[in-house]
């Protein structure tokens, strides 16, 4: 995990992650620490093969110029940038072209060997790496975009507490694994809640690790049930 905080969190660095497959790196979500974060693991920029991003807030896709320039000017190539279908204009048009659109620069795919994914469709990303996105909710009117990694790993976005998804996930699909946004004192509103993901039965907590979270993370250890907290510059196996 590059980091497990919050937006506003000041001592852990944005939710995003490496997912390792084979000999490649996929980076998920790029928020504006993720080259800080990257810095301090002593992992070169440059050893990233691909980005997948879950929706369009600055700790989720802030720091994707710095990639695109350092990339680009730096190291001369184009990373896969796999994204869903529906996130591609606004991602440019909304977020990343006011700093790099430039006269020999003027689309995403100046910049990325852009891959458009399809929510609802599993697509192999990476040699053993395959996802299915889920769009789930999170802002009204913004598109956000959960994954299903490998069948039976899910990562989601920020999203509002879904129980149903969560217990579809666990008893339909055999998800063994959840990594789930977690605001820790409600109101939630555009987040999932502790408090929510505490009133879900025992045999999907016992599948779930909190991430996203703010700064008062320690308070609330030994708090959380049979639910764990995913940590910072942690790698693990599923
Ligand atoms: O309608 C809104 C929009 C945003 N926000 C805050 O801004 C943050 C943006 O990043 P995030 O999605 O990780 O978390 C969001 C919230 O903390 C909010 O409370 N209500
Ligand atoms: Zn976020
Ligand atoms: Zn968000």
């Amino acid at each position: 995990m590059l980091g497990t905080g919050s937006a506003f969190a000041k001592t852990y660095l944005n939710t995003n992650a490496l997912l390792y497959a084979n000999q490649q790196t996929l980076l998920l979500d790029c928020g504006v620490t993720a080259s800080q974060s990257l810095y301090r693991l002593g992992k070169p920029i440059e050893e990233i093969d691909a980005v997948l991003i879950s929706h369009i807030h600055a700790d989720h896709v802030g720091g994707m110029e710095e990639l695109a320039f350092q990339m680009k000017f730096v190291y001369g190539r184009k990373p896969l940038l796999f994204i869903p279908e529906p996130l591609a204009k606004p991602l440019w048009e909304s977020s990343l072209k006011g700093g790099l659109l430039q006269d020999e620069c003027a689309s995403l795919d100046d910049y990325f060997d852009v891959r458009l994914i399809q929510p609802g469709t599993r697509t192999e990303l990476l040699p053993g790496l395959a996802v299915e996105p889920i769009q789930t909710a999170h802002i009204p009117g913004k598109n956000s975009y959960s994954y299903l990694i490998n069948d039976t790993f899910f990562y989601s976005a920020d999203l509002v507490f879904n129980p149903e998804l969560l217990r579809g996930l666990v008893e339909e699909r055999g998800c063994t694994t959840i990594f789930h946004d977690c605001q820790l004192k409600p109101p939630g509103v555009v987040h999932t809640t502790l408090e929510e993901l505490m009133s879900l039965p025992a045999s999907i907590q016992e599948r779930i690790w909190l991430m996203h979270y703010d700064d008062t993370k320690p308070q609330f250890e030994g708090k959380t049930g049979v639910m764990r907290f995913v940590e910072q510059h942690e790698r693990y196996r599923f």
